[in-house]
């Protein structure tokens, strides 16, 4: 049993991926084998969380998830604990599996309820997995929501109950606020729903049990994205080795934005930081970071340079688009330079003739610049990242990084995305997104390659928000951007 942090670096596949690895294993082992060893790893993970427990309440639901559960039971009350399971099935509709670990629950003297009790120190959700085929309701529904009102900690069995395990959907099935703290137990594979939309939040910490059954055939259709390696600074290099930034932003009223990023990439490491500001009027000087050059915007020769542009662009971004999309030798596009690709047809055609001149581009939409990119709604893209962050990828030849919670990497067909597992909600706040698109932009301009270079800043960006002290004040862009470093 494996415990799943931001530096894991592995695959993930989806629920048919898991079916035909699930059946494999199944046929190499002698019948209920798989049941009865993620039942017992369920035990384990739970005495581990709970060791005191008096009360466990697991909730099974109608198929071999509800089996795991029944499984889990017998196990905790061979040790010596005392769980009360609920069941939301059908006895004659079980599957085989299933039926026998609920006559083993029952063998082991295991109490059967027609209520959740009313309290307990651990709740185990063995409601629905990978079979979820709808949302939850009526009775199952019901449990869920007293379940995740509880205090007690809930240890979801494999996939968080009506969470869609390749999607991390599951806007249908409210999963509250963490009241409580969550885990779930997933097995064979790891499932990219559990990383990404809603996904972080029902699943909590995820810990990952193969059963027994390592590697597989199947493709993985994600990666996480791990943590990035080291990269020391040789003696013999100077600011050239690490290039140049050019941020392109900054409309009247908007510099700050412009600023953030050039902060980013600076502190993250690039030779030298350019700031092209759309504001005319705007100060000759950043007194507060003197290294930043300021430019006009119009004036800079992009040739040589990695661009950032559309931080607090505006709508003047469209003027200078054309110029950026044609000359810069790397770019990131972000915010406003987005929203005016997104309507303009001949700006698509010039972002998506760079990768055919072998120019990188890199873009960092969050859902509602994903959704005005591919002509859809943001409840859309967040229905399915993994795929919209592919469509973004493969439609304007790019690097593209859909930011939120478990931010999605991805390029081409020919790779699967990778999924960002740094990060929290103290990120949520105005500005962190341009201090990213800085960061992305050091990196290109330290020669990292597109992909890398994206998934790396994610991580460093989503880090600096995980290590932050408790009890510092909160994250604000500008101190995101002082720590790029990191
Ligand atoms: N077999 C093995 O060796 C192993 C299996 N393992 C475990 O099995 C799990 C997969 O089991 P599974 O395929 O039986 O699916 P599961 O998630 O239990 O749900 C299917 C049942 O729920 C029903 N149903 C669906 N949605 C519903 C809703 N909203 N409300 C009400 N009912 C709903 C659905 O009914 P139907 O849609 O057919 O009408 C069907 O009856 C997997 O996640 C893992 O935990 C592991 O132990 C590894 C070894
Ligand atoms: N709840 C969250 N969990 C993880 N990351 C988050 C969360 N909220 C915001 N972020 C991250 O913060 C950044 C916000 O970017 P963006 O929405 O463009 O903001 P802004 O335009 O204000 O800079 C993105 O990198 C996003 O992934
Ligand atoms: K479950």
């Amino acid at each position: 049993m494996q415990r799943i942090t931001p530096a894991t670096a592995c695959g993930l596949f989806d629920i048919a991926a898991t079916r035909r690895i699930e059946q494999a294993a199944a046929a190499a082992l002698p019948p209920h084998t798989l049941m009865q060893r993620a039942g017992l790893a369920v035990a384990r993970l739970a005495m581990a969380l709970a060791p005191h427990a008096r009360t466990i309440w697991i909730a099974c639901g109608p198929g071999n998830n509800g089996g795991d559960g029944f499984e889990a039971a017998a196990q905790l009350r061979h040790r010596g604990f005392l769980p009360i399971v609920t069941f939301a099935g059908h006895e004659n509709r079980l599957p085989p599996d299933a039926s026998a670990s609920l006559q083993r629950a029952r063998d082991a003297g295991v109490i059967f309820a027609p209520e959740p009790p009313a309290s307990c120190e651990l709740a185990i959700d063995a409601l629905l997995g990978i079979g979820s085929s709808r949302p939850p309701e009526k009775l199952m529904a019901d449990w869920l929501r007293r379940m995740h009102a509880m205090a007690a900690p809930v240890l979801s069995v494999d996939v968080p109950s009506g969470l869609n395990a390749d999607t991390g959907d599951s806007s249908a099935t409210p999963h509250p606020g963490a009241l409580s703290p969550r885990f779930c137990l997933t097995f064979l594979t790891l499932k990219p729903g559990l990383f990404t939309a809603q996904g972080r939040d029902a699943a909590g910490t995820v810990w990952f049990d193969d059963l027994g059954c390592s590697g597989t055939g199947e493709a993985p259709a994600a990666r996480l994205a791990g943590a990035p390696a080291d990269a020391p600074r040789s003696h013999a290099s100077h600011k050239g080795s690490y290039g140049d930034v050019a941020v392109i932003g900054g409309a009247s009223g908007m510099a700050g934005a412009a600023l953030l990023a050039g902060s980013a990439a600076l502190h993250a490491g690039a030779g030298r930081v350019f700031v092209g500001l759309l504001d005319a009027s705007a100060a000759p000087v950043d007194l507060a970071q003197p290294e930043l050059m300021m430019r006009d915007a119009r004036s800079l020769d992009l040739s040589g340079m990695t661009a950032v542009c559309g931080c607090g662009g505006g709508a003047d971004i469209r003027a200078v688009l054309p110029r950026v999309l044609a000359t810069a030798a790397a770019l990131v596009l972000d915010a406003d330079a987005l929203n005016a690709i997104a309507v303009d047809g001949a700006l698509q055609t010039q972002l998506a003739s760079r990768a055919r001149r072998g120019r990188p581009t890199v873009i960092t939409p969050h859902p509602l610049e994903a959704a005005r990119l591919l002509n859809c709604t943001a409840t859309d893209i967040q229905a399915n990242r993994l795929v919209a962050a592919r469509q973004l990828a493969s439609r304007y030849g790019v690097v593209a990084v859909l930011k939120g919670s478990g931010t999605v990497i991805a390029e081409g067909d020919s790779t699967p995305p990778v999924l960002n597992l740094t990060g929290n909600a103290r990120l949520a706040t105005a500005g962190t997104g341009d201090v990213l698109a800085g960061m992305i932009g050091a990196a290109l301009a330290a020669q990292r390659p597109p992909f890398e270079a994206a998934r790396e800043a994610v991580w460093r960006h989503g880090h600096i928000a995980d290590t932050w002290p408790a009890g510092a004040p909160p994250l604000t862009a500008g101190a995101l951007a002082r720590q790029a470093h990191c």
